[in-house]
């Protein structure tokens, strides 16, 4: 890996918190600059708050892309793609980190603290980073993501408000 300048926004909460301290160091041995959104220790903290902060890093453009982590990263990666223009990929491979750029082209990575050793979750961030998005019908596809939501929430808060 061999892009500086990439900031990235990391966070995670005490399930992931271990593991996420060994990226951190893994990512600035790589020359990229690193924003930590916490957790800063082991005590116990709920991850919809810290996937959030990784949320709004991107949305206000703080951070490039983020990476988070909980104990399996399902509950941390289901809160950030609540977010539109969020697409936050769970991967536990290589292949699946890959195919989340390629095709997805997701701007947030996660995997989880008590599932995947460093090792594994160094191999899978490194694809992440050093695989381009291919666009042509996976951008419409992701194109029709945020489509969709804001075609549903719009009709919904209407319907809401008794308009
Ligand atoms: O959301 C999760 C599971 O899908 C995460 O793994 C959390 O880290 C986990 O639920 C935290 O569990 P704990 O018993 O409170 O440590």
């Amino acid at each position: 890996m061999n892009k500086a300048n990439n900031i990235i926004g990391i966070a995670s909460d005490h399930g992931g918190f271990n593991l996420k301290l060994k990226i951190t160091d893994f990512l600035k041995e790589n020359n990229y600059q690193v924003i930590d959104y916490g957790t800063n220790n082991g005590d116990s903290v709920d991850y919809p708050d810290y996937a959030y902060k990784v949320v709004m890093g991107i949305l206000n453009n703080e951070v490039d892309r983020g990476i988070i982590m909980c104990g399996t990263g399902i509950g941390i990666s289901i809160t950030a793609n609540r977010f539109p223009g969020i697409r936050a990929a769970l991967c536990w491979d290589e292949y699946s980190a890959k195919m989340s750029k390629e095709h997805n082209n997701a701007n947030i990575l996660a995997f989880g603290g008590r599932t995947t050793d460093f090792e594994t979750a160094s191999k899978i961030v490194s694809a992440w980073l050093n695989t381009q998005f291919e666009s042509g019908r996976h951008l419409r596809r992701i194109e029709k993501i945020d489509d969709l939501a804001v075609d549903f929430w719009s009709k919904y808060l209407k319907n809401k408000e008794g308009v």
